[in-house]
C-alpha cells in the first residue's frame, strides 16, 4: 500500500484537526495509506479524530524548535518522517506555510513539488496531481518524475468524509535532528491577529466578495457574509483604494479561494480576478451590467444594483431562517 503522508501542524491551535486536514486525509485515503505527521502534541482526542479520518500511523514530535523558529523545522520533521515511513507522497495544505514546507521537503528528499493541486489520485502506485490552471480554462493531471511526490492541495477543492470504518491510530514518537540552518530565524515575539469573527478567507466555505462597483462601502457586503457565516474577499481595484485590507484580496496576487459558494458583488471579473476564484463550486454574481465578463462564469448571474440587491437577501434570509 503506498504511504501518503500529511502534515499536520498543532504548534499554533493543538487539539482539534482543521478542515483543510480533513480533507488531505480524505484524499491521501483514497491514493493510498495516510501517514498522519504532526508537529505539536497529539492527545487522546486527537488520534480519535485521526483514527475516524482512517489513520492507523501517526508520527509526531513536539519538539520546542518546531514553535520557536520559522518555518524550516517543521519541514525537517516532515521530510525525516516521510523517510521513515518510506512515504510516495507528502500532502501540505497550499497555504504559504504549505507551500515553503512543500519546497523545502521537496529539496531535502530530492523530491518533485507539485502546487496548487485541487486532487490526487493515484495511477498503478504513482501518485497523479490534478490542477485547474489558466484562470481555471483547464485541467492539468501533473505527476513528479522521482520517487517521492510532494502536493500541495487548495482548501475545499474537496469533499472531506470520515473513514466508513474508524481505524486505531498508534502514535509514534519521532526525535527530530534539526540542521543548524533550520534553525537560523527564532520567532521572538507573535501578536495575534485581531479576529473578524468572519472565517479566514482561505479556509471559508462560503465568500462574498466585492469590487469597485460597492463605491467604497463594504457595508452591504459585510452584512451578506454575517447572515452567511462567509468570509469577505475583494477585487485588486477595492483593495487597491484602500476600502478593504490587502488581505482580503482575491486573484492571481491575492489569495486563491475555492468555497463551496463564492458571491462576486460589483466586481466586472478580470483574467486576474478569475484566476483565484474560478475553482469555487458555486459562483454568483451581482452586476448591474448585463454584458459583464463575470456572468460568462458565474453559475447564477443577478443584474441589478447590488444596493438594491444585496439588502433584499439579506432580509430573506434572515426572514427563513426565523
Ligand atoms: C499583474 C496584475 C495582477 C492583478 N491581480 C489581481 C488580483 O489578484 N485580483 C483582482 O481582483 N484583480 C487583479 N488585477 C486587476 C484586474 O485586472 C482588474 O482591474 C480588477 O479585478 C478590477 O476590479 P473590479 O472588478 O472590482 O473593478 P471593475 O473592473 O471596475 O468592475 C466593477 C464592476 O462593478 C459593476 N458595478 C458598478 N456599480 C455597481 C452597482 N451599483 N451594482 C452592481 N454592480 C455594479 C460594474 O458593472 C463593473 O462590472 C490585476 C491586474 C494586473 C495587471
Amino acid at each position: 500500500m503506498t504511504a501518503i503522508v500529511v502534515f499536520i501542524d498543532q504548534v499554533d491551535a493543538p487539539g482539534k484537526l482543521h478542515p483543510i486536514h480533513h480533507q488531505l486525509l480524505t484524499l491521501a485515503r483514497g491514493a493510498g495509506e495516510p501517514v498522519a505527521v504532526v508537529a505539536g502534541p497529539v492527545g487522546a482526542e486527537l488520534a480519535a479524530e485521526l483514527g475516524s479520518y482512517g489513520v492507523a500511523r501517526v508520527v509526531h514530535s513536539g519538539q520546542a524548535e518546531l514553535a520557536d523558529y520559522l518555518v524550516a523545522p517543521k519541514a525537517e520533521l516532515v521530510a525525516q518522517a516521510a523517510a521513515a515511513v518510506s512515504a510516495a507522497a507528502v500532502l501540505v495544505d497550499n497555504s504559504p506555510q504549505g507551500k515553503e514546507i512543500a519546497a523545502r521537503v521537496g529539496v531535502a528528499l530530492n523530491a518533485g513539488v507539485i502546487t496548487d493541486a485541487v486532487g490526487v489520485s493515484n495511477d498503478g502506485g504513482a501518485l497523479v496531481a490534478h490542477k485547474s490552471v489558466l484562470a481555471g480554462s483547464w485541467t492539468v493531471d501533473a505527476r513528479a518524475t522521482t520517487a517521492v511526490s510532494v502536493i500541495s492541495v487548495k482548501a475545499h477543492s474537496v469533499d472531506a468524509a470520515p473513514a466508513p470504518g474508524a481505524a486505531v491510530a498508534a502514535v509514534e514518537r519521532l526525535e527530530v535532528a534539526f540542521s543548524p540552518a533550520s534553525l537560523g530565524a527564532r520567532i521572538t515575539k507573535r501578536t495575534p491577529r485581531e479576529s473578524s469573527g468572519r472565517p479566514e478567507l482561505e479556509d471559508a466555505r462560503i465568500v462574498v466578495a466585492g469590487g469597485r462597483g460597492l463605491d467604497g462601502d463594504f457595508g452591504p457586503v459585510e452584512e451578506l457574509a454575517d447572515v452567511l457565516g462567509a468570509a469577505v474577499g475583494a477585487s485588486r481595484a477595492a483593495t487597491d483604494a484602500g476600502w478593504i485590507s490587502h488581505a482580503a484580496q482575491v486573484g492571481q496576487t491575492g489569495k486563491k479561494v475555492s468555497p463551496q459558494l463564492y458571491i462576486s458583488v460589483g466586481i466586472s471579473g478580470a483574467i486576474q480576478q478569475k484566476a483565484g476564484m474560478q475553482t469555487s463550486k458555486v459562483i454568483v454574481a451581482v452586476n448591474k451590467d448585463s454584458e459583464s465578463p463575470v456572468f460568462e462564469i458565474a453559475d447564477f448571474g443577478i443584474v441589478g444594483d447590488l444596493f438594491k440587491v444585496l439588502p433584499q437577501a439579506v432580509e430573506e434570509i434572515k426572514r427563513r431562517r426565523a
